[in-house]
C-alpha cells in the first residue's frame, strides 16, 4: 500500500510523525485544546483593547504567569509539528494558521471545493498593520496557507518555492473571504492563484509556485 504520508524526517525539519492515538482520541484532545487556544485569542484581542488602570494590568499580568505555570508542568519538547495516524487523521495543533492549539493562528478553516480551497475568516486587533487594515504579512501568511494546501490537494506535500502578492487596495479587518486554485502543473511544480476579498471585492491577489520536493511520494489521483 501506498504510504499517504511521508516517514518522519521525509519532508524537511520536523517531518510528519506516526502517532497510533485513535481518531476518537485525537478528536477529542483537539476539542480541548482548541477551547483553551479560543481563550487565549480572547486574552490577546482583550490584551491589546484593554484600558484598565496599570495596577490591575500588573495583577492580570501575575495571575497569567501562575497559569503558564501549569501549562509548563508537562510539555512538548520542541514544536508540535505534523502528526497522523493509521486512518491517515492527521493534525498540526501548532500551525501558525490552522494550528488548533495556536491562539496566534486565526484559526483558518480551510474548505476543499470543486475549484481548490476557499476559507472564511474574521480578523481582529491582534492583525493588524495599518490603522484599520490587515497586515501584509498576515495577509501572504493566511494566502501562502491556503495555497499550499491547494497544492497538496491532499495527496502530496508541496512548499512554497515563490510567492508573488500584489496588493490592491487595503484589506480590512473584519469578515474576510480567501479563495485559491490550482492554474497548472508541470512535474513536480504547482502553479497556484489565489485572493482575499472583503465585502467590497478582492483586496489581495497571489500567484505562487507550490513545489513536491524531490524524493517525496504522492498518492494517485
Ligand atoms: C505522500 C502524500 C502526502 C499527503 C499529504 C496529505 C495532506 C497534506 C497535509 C499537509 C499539507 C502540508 C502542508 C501544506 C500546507 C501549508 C503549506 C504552507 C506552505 C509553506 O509555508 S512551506 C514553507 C516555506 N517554504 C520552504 O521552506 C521551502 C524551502 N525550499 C525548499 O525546501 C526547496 O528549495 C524546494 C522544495 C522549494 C525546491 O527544492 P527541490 O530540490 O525539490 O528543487 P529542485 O532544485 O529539484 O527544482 C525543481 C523544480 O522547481 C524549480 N524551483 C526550485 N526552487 C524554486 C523556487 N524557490 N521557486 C520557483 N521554482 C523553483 C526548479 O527550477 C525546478 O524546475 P524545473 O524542473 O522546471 O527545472
Amino acid at each position: 500500500m501506498t504510504s499517504r504520508f511521508p516517514d518522519a524526517g521525509a519532508v524537511g525539519a520536523g517531518g510528519f510523525v506516526r502517532d497510533d492515538t485513535p481518531t476518537p482520541e485525537v478528536d477529542r484532545r483537539e476539542a480541548v485544546m482548541a477551547s483553551l487556544a479560543g481563550t487565549v485569542r480572547e486574552l490577546v484581542d482583550a490584551t491589546i483593547r484593554t484600558t484598565v488602570a496599570d495596577d490591575e494590568v500588573h495583577r492580570v499580568r501575575d495571575e497569567l504567569a501562575l497559569l503558564v505555570d501549569r501549562l509548563r508542568a508537562a510539555q512538548l519538547p520542541g514544536p508540535a509539528g505534523i502528526r497522523y495516524n493509521a486512518e491517515f487523521r492527521a493534525w498540526n495543533w501548532g500551525n501558525a494558521v490552522v494550528g488548533a492549539a495556536n491562539a496566534i493562528a486565526p484559526p483558518l478553516e480551510v474548505v476543499h471545493d470543486a475549484s481548490g480551497c476557499h476559507a472564511d475568516v474574521v480578523l481582529g486587533a491582534a492583525y493588524e498593520g495599518p490603522p484599520g487594515l490587515v497586515h501584509g504579512g498576515v495577509s501572504a501568511m493566511l494566502l501562502d496557507h491556503i495555497m499550499g494546501v491547494t497544492a497538496s490537494a491532499m495527496r502530496r506535500t508541496t512548499f512554497t518555492g515563490t510567492l508573488t502578492m500584489r496588493y490592491r487596495r487595503g484589506t480590512p479587518l473584519g469578515p474576510l473571504r480567501l479563495e485559491a486554485r490550482i492554474v497548472r502543473e508541470e512535474g513536480r511544480k504547482v502553479f497556484v492563484v489565489a485572493s482575499i476579498s472583503d465585502a467590497e471585492g478582492v483586496t489581495v491577489e497571489a500567484d505562487g509556485v507550490f513545489i513536491q520536493p524531490a524524493g517525496t511520494p504522492a498518492v494517485d489521483g
